[in-house]
């Protein structure tokens, strides 16, 4: 039986900028039945009455794109769920709320369960592992999607999706031993795992832009993806700007903290650093390029393109955290770095003042919200 014909369940975990445009593409070009779960029944409510229970994308990186809208026929919270046993889900909450939203849906998260990250940044797998899921037996099939769509709000529950990248997804291994896989276990996840045949089925995958592949080529598709939001985010908060306006002027800040972030990575990540020497040429796992792709001088390139030129409309993730006063997830990117390098006995003075001027900008954003300015 095909994953077309069985109508997959997938409910979401955070409903915003990154929910909504894969909720909505789903919808679009698959038979999934996708139910968000709120944070409360205040929420739903306000889902229900206010937004008819619609969400939209407008595609504005194309000029021509219509708005897109779903309706969504079913939706929760912890204080109305009685479904049974979760088969997918998908998590797009900001990393630093990653634990609090799935604590009420732990009794239905199982071995059975699959469940993606669809989030930036390091740090979640340590979080799950050590504080959510101790227990080996019970712990879900984990995934992580690394995105590079930009979407930020419009208004209500209508964002616009600023700039198209791919997205790329692969099974994450419980125990660091596990990192290295070989191509044939992402084969079997294609062909019999419900969630990734879902998300790799056609046309959503090509219009959404999800690639498949083994554990090692999405870390440094992550590690690059981290490398993009260790400049783009933090920088484009501090300095209140839009992605594409720092463009021109960008290239030495950024060169400071990829050089930084890339001297603590390759301590912590040696196996991945190192994968060329030991696996080229072994047929059963993929080729991949490392040093050539994680270097400061091609990152600092690929940072301006993907961050500055596709996504230049965009207004980052934490550029918005700032704006509208909530956390930022600075702990689990340049802050990240900061303890990984303590962690070698290293300092990364770069990355601990991107997080000090992060928490500046929020501070004084909540402050001149509070007194004025
Ligand atoms: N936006 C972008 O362009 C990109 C974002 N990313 C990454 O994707 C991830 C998600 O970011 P983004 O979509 O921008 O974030 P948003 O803040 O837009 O969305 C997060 C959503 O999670 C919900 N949420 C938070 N806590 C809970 C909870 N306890 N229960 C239920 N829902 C909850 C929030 O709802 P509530 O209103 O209740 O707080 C909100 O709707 C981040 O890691 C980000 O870095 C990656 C690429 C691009
Ligand atoms: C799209 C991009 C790269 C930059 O805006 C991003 O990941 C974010 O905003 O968090």
């Amino acid at each position: 039986m095909t994953a077309m014909a069985r109508a997959p369940k997938v409910h979401l975990l955070g409903l915003g900028s990154m929910g909504t445009v894969l909720a909505v593409n789903l919808l679009r070009f698959t038979n999934a039945a996708v139910i968000p779960l709120f944070r409360s029944k205040e929420k739903v409510d306000r889902f229900q009455t206010e937004g008819n229970s619609t969400i939209g994308i407008r595609e504005i990186y194309d000029k021509k794109s219509p708005l897109f809208t779903c309706k969504l026929e079913e939706c929760e919270c912890p204080e109305t769920y009685q479904g049974g046993p979760i088969k997918n889900l998908v998590v797009t909450t900001k990393t630093y709320q990653t634990k609090d939203a799935l604590q009420p849906y732990l009794p239905y998260i199982n071995s059975s369960t699959n469940l993606i990250l669809v989030q930036n940044g390091l740090g979640v797998l340590e979080l799950l592992r050590d504080e959510i899921f101790t227990g080996k037996s019970s712990r879900p099939q984990l995934f992580q999607g690394v995105i590079s769509h930009g979407v930020y709000l419009e208004k209500g529950y209508i964002y616009n999706h600023a700039g198209w990248a791919p997205m790329k997804i692969a099974r994450i291994p419980w125990e660091e031993t596990g990192i290295i896989q070989r191509k044939k276990d992402a084969q079997a996840d294609r062909a019999e795992n419900e969630l990734v045949a879902l998300l790799m089925e056609q046309p959503f995958a090509q219009f959404f832009g999800t690639q498949h592949m083994t554990y090692q080529e999405l870390l440094v598709g992550q590690l690059y993806k981290f490398l993009v939001n260790a400049c783009i985010n933090p920088v484009t908060s501090i300095m209140d700007s839009l992605n594409g306006e720092i463009v021109d002027d960008c290239s030495d800040i950024f060169t400071l903290i990829v050089d930084e972030c890339l001297q603590v990575l390759e301590l912590s990540y040696s196996r991945i650093f190192n994968y060329e020497d030991v696996y080229q040429n072994q047929k059963e796992y993929p080729d991949m390029k490392v040093k050539s792709v994680l270097n400061t001088e091609h990152m600092v390139r690929q940072i301006i393109e993907i961050g500055c030129v596709i996504n230049a409309k965009n207004s980052s993730s934490m550029r918005q955290d700032t704006l509208y006063l909530r956390d930022t997830e600075i702990e689990y990117i340049n802050g990240y770095i900061v303890k990984l390098a303590s962690r070698f006995k290293i300092e990364a003075k770069t990355n601990r003042a991107i997080v000090s001027l992060v928490n500046l900008r929020l501070g004084l954003n909540r402050r001149r919200a509070n007194v004025g300015d």
